[in-house]
């Protein structure tokens, strides 16, 4: 089996992330659905406890991928863009989802789901599942981000952090296995 898909959400991303998992089982595709429930006895959750848990997968070589949603795709996207080697990118056209695969190479797709409408979340998750990284000239810029990354984050030190908030006090979400390989 080949490696999964990590989605994960907020409250104000579970509508669509549903919907992403719909697609996702009609295309066989497996995944690991890290994101909270939508339980309407309690509180919103907190975006950053689930970017965490599906950026610290991608960074550590574990997934495919990752799909994160909140209210906007804004926050999630911050959170996950603190992990080491993660390019979490908010797309809200398929344009911008083209252009984040071929250019950025990035390898966390973020979505907001009080802010697109279902079709266009798909075709947006879509192209980003299907569209190749071009290199060449762009691997000059994800060099650049990587050596700010080395530098910022003191190689080790980070890792063992990004462990910590993936395992410890911030895994309040069970991970639910729905692979469907
Ligand atoms: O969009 C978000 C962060 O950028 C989050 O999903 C917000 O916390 C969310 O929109 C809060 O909305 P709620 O209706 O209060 O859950």
């Amino acid at each position: 089996m080949g490696k999964r898909i990590y989605l994960g959400n907020d409250t104000a991303g579970y509508e669509l992330k549903m919907k992403c998992i719909e697609y996702l089982e009609g295309k066989k595709i497996p995944y690991a659905d890290c994101g909270s429930e939508n339980d309407p006895d309690i509180e919103s959750t907190r975006y950053p406890f689930f970017a965490a848990k599906v950026a610290a997968a991608v960074s550590r070589g574990e997934a495919r991928c990752g799909i994160l949603i909140c209210g906007t795709g804004i926050g999630i996207s911050m959170m996950a863009n603190k992990f080491r080697g993660v390019r979490a990118a908010l797309c809200t056209s398929t344009y911008l989802s083209k252009m984040t695969r071929m250019h950025n190479d990035a390898n966390i797709l973020c979505m907001g789901g009080k802010t697109i409408g279902e079709w266009e979340a798909l075709d947006i998750l879509e192209t980003f599942l299907n569209t190749e990284y071009d290199g060449g000239f762009h691997d000059g810029s994800l060099n650049l981000i990587k050596e700010a990354e080395e530098y910022m984050y003191n190689g080790k030190i980070w890792e063992q952090e990004a462990r910590k908030i993936s395992t410890g006090s911030l895994a309040d979400a069970e991970i639910f296995d729905r692979s469907l390989g």
